[in-house]
């Protein structure tokens, strides 16, 4: 049995780890302001599900928001720097918050802050996940954020959708819920007259994509229902559940089991541990181009084979994670490359028996195997 309603994210037995992300729409007011006496609701939500036997992570933005209306930039268009300086004082406001409200209620929160680059490096992904584990061990709420004061341009997620989705997938949960101020995604901008709301999705395909917006609906947020959506792809593909619900009621995790309004994103496959974290990795150094023959080949399960390479682009090293495109450019799949980009170049075309003059040694079995690739 699994996750195939918004009532089993509250059932231990088919969600024993969940991981709620709360949106900056959500925890601060209009003011800036964080919504104390809502908050407090959403822990006795969290309280509810460990008495159940649910082990809880939250995901919590504000920290940019918080720490603006302290510095005076609340509501302005900020620089990047007034934006990092804001994080990091809000940070401490909204760490002490949780930890304060976690207690009134009998529970010790930890602090966890977090940048790409903690993910996409196989190590540090591997020091958060045990991390986690030995937190929920001892029976501790770890709250993320993004490291904001520090993290920029590429090394940064930006909206904490992705980094909830990543967080799930490194804390091996069973679901996700996103709470937002809309209760989930709609075929075109809720704003819109006739929009109507989708209860289920099986896989985030292009047209599913095509239904959001980038904007936020407020001043606050950020990314959008694009970013919950990208987010979501990150969880099908680890095999964990996701629901977008409207987290603006009183205990929000119990109104959305009972009433069942949001949208459930259902899990496409479970792939491997190692194979998810290839699937969700957002940052790549280069790419490769492959025939139409290359490209059936992997959808049928094949490793990648240098006689299919058309273009390299990029400089890669070996073990690097890449991606591969067909002909007409569509992202087909992600792989850790078993050669750098000089010699992916210099083998492009040829089959394995022509390689080894090239390579001056006995070349690998494939460019990228498919252990180590994962189709999108
Ligand atoms: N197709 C859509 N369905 C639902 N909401 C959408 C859609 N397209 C854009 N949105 C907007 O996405 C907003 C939620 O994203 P965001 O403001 O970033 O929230 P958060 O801060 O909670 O992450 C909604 O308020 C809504 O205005
Ligand atoms: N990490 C940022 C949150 C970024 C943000 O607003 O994300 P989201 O809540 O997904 O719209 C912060 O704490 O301010």
């Amino acid at each position: 049995m699994k996750i195939d309603k918004l009532a089993d994210f509250s059932d231990p037995s088919l969600c024993h780890r969940l991981v709620v992300k709360i949106g900056s729409a959500l925890l601060v007011d209009d003011d800036g302001e964080i919504r104390t006496e809502w908050l407090r609701t959403v822990i006795e939500d969290v309280r509810e599900a460990r008495d159940r036997g649910q082990e809880v992570v939250i995901v919590s933005s504000g920290s940019i928001a918080i720490g603006a209306k302290k510095l005076g930039f609340f509501g302005k268009r900020r620089s990047l720097s007034e934006a990092q300086a804001s994080a990091a004082v809000g940070q401490i406001t909204l760490a002490s918050t949780w930890s304060d409200l976690l207690a009134e209620q009998g529970m010790t929160a930890a602090q966890m802050l977090l940048t790409l680059d903690d993910f996409e490096g196989r190590r540090r992904y591997l020091n958060a996940s045990s991390t986690f584990g030995r937190l929920l061990k001892s029976s501790v709420v770890p709250v993320v954020n993004e490291n904001d004061s520090i993290a920029t341009g590429e090394i940064r997620f930006g909206d904490n959708d992705r980094l909830a989705a990543r967080v799930a997938q490194s804390c091996s949960a069973d679901g996700v819920i996103l709470l937002t101020d809309v209760d989930g995604l709609y075929d075109k901008h809720p704003n819109e007259p006739d929009a109507t709301r989708l209860e289920k999705v099986h896989g985030v395909t292009e047209e599913i994509q095509a239904m959001a917006d980038s904007e936020s609906g407020s001043d606050v947020g950020t990314g959008g229902m694009t970013a919950k959506l990208l987010a979501a792809q990150i969880a099908e593909r680890a095999g964990i559940a996701l629901a977008i619900v409207d987290g603006s009621h009183r205990k929000p995790l119990t109104y959305a089991a009972e009433n069942t309004s949001g949208t459930l994103f259902l899990p496409k496959r479970d792939d491997s541990a190692y194979k998810a974290w290839i699937g969700g990795r957002m940052r790549f150094n280069g790419s490769i181009t492959v025939d139409d023959g290359c490209a059936s080949a992997l959808h049928d399960g094949r490793s990648l084979l240098a006689a299919g390479i058309v273009k390299v682009d990029g400089d890669f090293e070996r073990g690097d994670v890449i991606t591969i495109h067909d002909l007409v450019g569509r992202m087909i799949a992600k792989g850790m490359t078993e050669y750098d980009a000089e010699d992916c170049d210099a083998i492009k075309g040829k089959q394995n028996s022509k390689q080894e003059a090239i390579l001056g040694h006995t070349p690998r079995s494939a460019v990228i195997h498919r252990d180590q690739l994962v189709l999108l």
